[in-house]
């Protein structure tokens, strides 16, 4: 009988494969980068925050205009319709705080400070429009209204962003307008794609019998840019021990983790499990999950974190999103390294394997209830129906099968 693990011990649940995945990582050195720059906006975007940041200044800075019309003394329009005598104007930049008398007024912009003697805006659309020397004010104003008070989005000091925050756009610019200059930050881990299989060709190649396409290295490339982390290299090595152990030692100095696909089963052309089983901080396991059993992990002589595959597309995909992903995140220091796992009701039912945590791509309908994108009993190579599949949905291992209406675990991978 084949042993269930090629280094001679059980299969490994995914839980405790995880785990040990993770005990690899070692964040990577924080970098400090300008948010002047606008050279280091592509790094900041998506990059990891390594510190905490509070506001250095509250948000709004000053008391400020939410609208274009006038600033009055809102006792002043009581009995509108009221004119008033316009003073000037206080466009946004300027620094000017006119002194309001009784029935004054200047002319304001959104986002212009509140001079200090008023209390409140008008809109231009209450009023005759703007004016040089007085204005007609149509309806009266409660104190405050259209008026932004300083602080009341975020106090100075208080917090805007913590360690382990992905900076997503919303959150680059929280930061910046709330007065960082620079931020501390784990920017995208250099990635090494690694493609082994003598039967692939380049897609569009005239095919003889025995040869496909290869599609593994737009997969993985592409599931390295859905999750921020661009792949600085894509190589293609013959199944050669001689040459795999080549690439990995030159791809494992320069980058800070090299992805395989192909060559970690027990056969006799699986050569990228028999170079890694060389390696001496590197493990060859049979996780106990279908599809994406066979993989090896850890790090290579050479620096790199080293995550082997299966070439069978959809083991690819799997191992990629359950560990590799989660662990790529950890090395940016992500404070939630792994994807949430949302609820899904089951529209066409499937059977599982027992034992094995099964992982199936399934495509959502518009209530978010979720439908096989494959035939369950046949996942790792239907690459073909794979290609609609917009999430995962995870069946444990005592249930060997799931009915419709049944609630599931998923992974939602897009929207
Ligand atoms: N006797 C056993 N055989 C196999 C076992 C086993 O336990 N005992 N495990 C099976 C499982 S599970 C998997 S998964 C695969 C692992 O295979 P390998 O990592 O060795 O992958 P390959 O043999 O190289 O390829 C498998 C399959 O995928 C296709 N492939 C590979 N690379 C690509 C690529 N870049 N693009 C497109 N397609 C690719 C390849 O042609 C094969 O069809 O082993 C099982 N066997
Ligand atoms: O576990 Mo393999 O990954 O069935 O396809």
């Amino acid at each position: 009988m084949a042993p269930d693990n090629f280094s001679g011990t059980g299969p490994v649940s995914p839980g405790e494969h995880l785990r040990s995945v993770l005990r690899l990582v070692r964040p990577l050195e924080p970098v400090q980068l300008s948010l002047a720059d606008p050279a280091n906006f592509a790094a900041l975007h998506g990059a990891v925050l390594a510190q905490d940041v509070a506001a250095a200044h509250p948000l709004p800075l000053w008391e400020n205009s939410a609208m274009d019309g006038y600033a009055v003394r809102s006792a002043d329009t009581a009995n509108a319709p009221v004119d008033l005598q316009v003073l000037g104007v206080v466009p946004a930049g300027s620094g000017a705080d006119p002194v309001l008398g009784p029935g004054q007024t200047v002319r304001i912009m959104t986002g212009a400070p509140l001079p200090s003697s008023a209390d409140a805006v008008v809109r231009v659309e209450d009023t005759s429009g703007f004016h040089e020397t007085t204005v007609r004010i149509n309806v009266p104003v409660a104190p405050g209204r259209d008026v932004r008070r300083a602080g009341e989005d975020r106090a100075a000091g208080a917090p805007v962003a913590l360690a382990g925050d992905p900076l997503t756009a919303a959150r680059l610019s929280a930061l910046a307008a709330a007065g960082a200059a620079s931020l501390l930050v784990r920017t995208a881990p250099k990635i090494a794609v690694l493609i082994t299989g003598a039967e692939l060709r380049t897609p569009g190649s005239t095919l003889s019998r025995g040869q496909i396409p290869e599609s593994n290295s737009l997969l993985l490339a592409g599931l390295l840019a859905e999750s921020g982390l661009p792949a600085a290299t894509v190589e293609h090595s013959p199944d050669d021990p001689e040459l795999v152990r080549a690439r990995l030692d030159a791809l494992g100095v320069g980058h800070d983790a090299v992805i395989s696909t192909g060559g970690v089963g027990p056969g006799e052309y699986d050569v990228m499990r028999q170079v890694l089983e060389r390696e001496p901080g590197v493990r060859a396991v049979r996780v106990a999950i279908r599809p994406g059993a066979p993989q090896c992990v850890g790090r290579l002589r050479a620096g790199a974190l080293v995550f082997a595959l299966p070439g069978n597309p959809v083991s690819a995909a799997v191992g990629f999103e359950l560990f590799v992903r989660p662990a790529l995140r950890a090395l940016q220091g992500h404070a939630n390294p792994r994807r949430p796992v949302l609820r899904s009701t089951v529209l066409r039912g499937w059977k599982s394997p027992p034992g094995r945590l099964q992982v199936l791509p399934v495509v959502f309908d518009e209530h978010g209830g979720c439908a096989p994108a494959v035939d369950a009993a046949s996942i790792s190579h239907s690459v073909g129906g794979f290609g609609a599949a917009q999430g995962y949905a995870l069946i444990g291992p005592d249930t060997t099968a799931v009915v419709p209406g049944d609630t599931v675990d998923v992974l939602r991978l897009q929207p």
